[in-house]
């Protein structure tokens, strides 16, 4: 059964956890709806783990469809949010735009998009065309260039602005809000308060569900994941054994073996080369 965003509203009324995760490709989304993971974040974050930049600002439009169009062709029950990229969502037309790419091209259930009072407006005009809006308060890896990489809503006044944008979201008609880098008690404040699921990264047990970047999730890199992330596997060191490994077996002549390869009747070479 597809999981929903009335799903994930029940999941708030009756005090249950909700695993989220990103997701860039058809094998990754494979293997999350096996694993029983309801959401997945086709994240901005591909900008860095997949693409290699140093920030999410390059990501466009036609990445996030192209990678969307790939998690849900693994046909999960997963519900499918996907990141709107910088810049694409600062005026109401724009926003509906790419939220139009993402979801009929892309095929994405929702879209998300970061800030607080100054887009609840065109969280209000997406959600009134029927586009359902997840928001994102706390460290906006988008503005980190104006913000730095750093948590957000330590002081009292911007814990208290974040709050009232948290309320803001919710009041335009946000389904859900990811609050990332916000200290644990801030974050269970506002878990109470609002009416709508809190989806946490680095935001503490109080959440109503979490949300980890695939790569940090399964130790894909060897340098050190984020200070909020755990990784519950070592992945990436798997990778790079069985990778050494066939390079070792080409170099020793030790695969292919017959079992990779193919047969041919000796007669039948020895007539092709008469
Ligand atoms: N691999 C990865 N994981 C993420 O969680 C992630 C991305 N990439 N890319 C997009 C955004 C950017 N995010 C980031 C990026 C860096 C830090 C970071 O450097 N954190 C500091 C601690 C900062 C603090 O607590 O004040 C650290 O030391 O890890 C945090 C979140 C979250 N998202
Ligand atoms: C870190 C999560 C919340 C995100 O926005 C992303 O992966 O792009
Ligand atoms: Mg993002």
């Amino acid at each position: 059964m597809p999981f929903t965003i009335q799903d994930l509203q029940r999941r708030k009324q009756a005090g249950e956890r909700v695993a989220m995760v990103t997701a860039y490709d058809y094998p990754s989304a494979l293997l999350v709806g096996r694993a029983g993971i309801p959401m997945i974040l086709v994240g901005d974050s591909m900008g860095m783990v997949v693409h290699g930049h140093g920030t999410t600002l390059p990501v466009t439009v036609e990445d996030i469809v192209r990678h969307t169009a790939a998690v849900v062709r693994a046909g999960t029950d997963a519900l499918i949010v996907a990141d709107l990229p910088f810049l694409t969502y600062s005026d109401p037309e724009s926003a509906v735009a790419a939220a139009r790419r993402i979801m009929q091209d892309g095929g994405a259930h929702a879209v998300k998009l970061e800030g607080g009072a100054a887009v609840a407006p065109i969280v209000r005009h997406l959600v009134a065309f029927g586009v359902p809006v997840m928001g994102h308060l706390g460290f906006t890896p988008q503005a980190q260039h104006q913000i730095g990489i750093r948590a957000q809503g330590k002081e009292a006044s911007a814990a208290r602005r974040m709050l009232d944008d948290a309320l803001l979201l919710q009041e335009a008609g946000a389904f859900s809000v990811v609050l990332e880098l916000v200290p644990a008690p801030l974050a269970a404040e506002i878990t109470a308060r609002l009416g709508i699921p809190t989806i946490g990264i680095g935001a503490g047990l109080g959440c109503d569900g979490q949300v980890q970047v695939w790569h940090d999730l399964l130790g894909l890199f060897e340098s050190k994941p984020p200070r909020h992330a755990k990784p519950y596997a070592k992945v990436g060191a798997l990778i790079e054994e069985a990778l050494r490994s066939y390079r070792e077996e080409v170099e020793a002549e030790a695969f292919p073996t017959a079992a990779q390869s193919v047969k041919m009747d000796e007669a039948a070479l020895a007539e092709a080369l008469r």
